[in-house]
């Protein structure tokens, strides 16, 4: 999707300004701020009694927190004197749109959102006696201009945003139907090929067309009907592949049986037999570009440790965030790292490193729950995600992890053993509906492991105070 450049954006804001005096400018800068608390206050009030978008505001936390935001936004909005100023502002637009996709909140309760703080400052603007009309006129038109631009930049930013997340998104829900890509398209390509010799063999023997074996009800065709067409979904190609595989079953077999010099509507049974192999052909090719296309789903798998790397973590934790929103459970965050790696590599060799992970990854899968969901996030760094889980739970699993760590004697690809051990930040899901605060959150409660002498479990306590130690042991 095309974007203005900042640049572009810059002179736009910049020329709205220029339509009016300095005066009406520093006006309607400090009735901003002067009125910032009320029209945020105005604004919950509303959007809290729409029962569409109280939803993404029922957590304290996100009032606490977005009530202040709002305040900060609106006092800030229309104070720029630099360009520098609008810049910055321009940038804070673009990360406010990037949330609200992330959080998944409808754009047009955005516009709602900013229709009613329009509505609130027209009004607020209108009942202002000190004013003479000249100003009032001004001031409600560069107001009225400047969110509009804001809201057009945040919404910019949240279609681009929001396209992303939903190809993440489409590409997890194949990865997750499709596991091995590799085997699969083997597997497929060989059924296909399975039926078409039944086929031929059935009719060398004279089989009657209404016993000839279907495409549609062979396994190829089972796996096609029910798990490929989900999982290619919305592709032409895969259109066309049950389009054809209907027609065969539908028009082509009906057409076998006949002996074989005689001419049925005028094909005969030479005809029928290089019809069928070209519509064969046909399939075979649109899958071979079906699986083509979706060849950077093994992507999703880190390679030295086979478990997810980054790629579907936010998909993965923003499904997770939902789950637990609606079913009102929780789950938690581990940061998991190693301590002093880079000794191992150091003192051992890339590959001794490269073993360790793999061993840490197994120590790993072997202490969670097949719901739970593993990611090595690049490095020595590793997150679970573990699910219906509590903090007590999630700080006892963390420290059962840490203490078969530090009991592990990883073999190195000399023979020798090696003692490692980690570090791990503990986040619980609060209710917050954006996933980068919680992962924010266990990255801080990891960093003060680290500070606090390494192998040890700190658990992030509530949004905003200080993360607890856990001593180890
Ligand atoms: N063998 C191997 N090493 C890697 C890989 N990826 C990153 N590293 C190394 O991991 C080390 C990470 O070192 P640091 O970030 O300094 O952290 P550390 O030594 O573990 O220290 P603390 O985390 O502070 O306890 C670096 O030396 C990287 O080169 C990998 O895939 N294989």
């Amino acid at each position: 999707m095309p974007r203005f450049s900042s640049e572009h954006l810059c002179s736009e804001w910049l020329a709205i300004n220029a339509r009016f005096t300095a005066d009406a400018q520093r006006f309607v800068a400090d009735f901003a701020r002067q009125h910032a608390a009320s029209l945020s206050e105005h604004f919950y009030q509303e959007m809290l009694a729409d029962p569409g978008a109280s939803q993404f505001l029922s957590n304290d936390e996100v009032q606490n927190r977005l009530g202040q935001s709002m305040q900060r936004w609106v006092a800030g909005l229309f104070a720029p004197t630099t360009e520098e100023d609008v810049f910055r502002l321009i940038a804070e637009q673009r990360k406010i749109g990037e949330v609200h996709a992330r959080i998944g909140i409808p754009v047009h309760l955005v516009l709602r959102g900013a229709r009613c703080l329009k509505g609130r400052f027209v009004h607020l603007l209108h009942h202002t006696s000190e004013l003479d009309e000249n100003t009032h006129f001004a001031a409600t038109r560069l107001a009225s201009d400047t969110i509009d631009l804001a809201m057009e930049i945040m919404g910019h930013a949240y279609s681009v945003s929001h396209d992303r997340n939903s190809r993440a998104e489409e590409a997890y829900r194949l990865f997750a139907i499709t596991q091995n890509i590799a085997n699969e398209k083997d597997q497929q390509r060989a059924a296909l090929f399975d039926w078409e010799n039944q086929l031929m063999f059935s009719q060398a023997i004279g089989t009657l067309p209404g016993e000839l074996p279907r495409i549609q009800a062979s396994d190829f065709g089972l796996w096609f009907r029910h798990k490929g067409i989900h999982a290619f979904e919305g592709s032409d190609e895969a259109r066309a592949v049950m389009d054809t595989m209907e027609e065969i079953d539908n028009v082509l077999l009906p057409l076998f049986g006949a002996d074989e010099q005689s001419t049925v509507l005028g094909t005969t049974h030479v005809d029928l037999l290089k019809d069928l192999r070209d519509k064969v052909k046909s399939i075979r090719f649109h899958l071979g570009n079906l699986f083509e296309q979706n060849n950077e789903l093994e992507a999703g798998r880190d390679v030295l440790t086979r478990l997810l790397n980054r790629k579907f973590m936010p998909v993965v934790l923003g499904k997770q965030i939902s789950q637990a929103r609606a079913q009102k459970t929780s789950f938690a965050v581990l940061a998991i790292d190693i301590d002093y790696f880079k000794q191992v590599n150091d003192n051992h060799g890339h590959q001794a490193g490269d073993q360790v992970l793999q061993q840490l990854a197994l120590i790993l899968v072997n202490n969670s729950r097949s719901g739970d969901y593993l990611f090595r996030l690049g490095g020595e760094e590793f997150l679970l995600i573990a699910v219906d889980m509590d903090a007590t739970r999630a700080k006892a699993m963390a420290e059962k992890l840490r203490k078969s760590v530090e009991r592990e004697a990883f073999l190195l690809p000399d023979g020798k053993e090696l003692q490692t051990s980690i570090s791990v930040g503990v986040a619980c899901f609060e209710g917050h509906p954006d996933y980068q605060l919680l992962l924010r959150r266990a990255d801080d409660a990891l960093y003060s492991a680290k500070n606090r002498g390494r192998n040890r479990v700190v658990m992030a306590t509530a949004t905003d105070t200080a993360p607890q130690a856990n001593p180890p042991g």
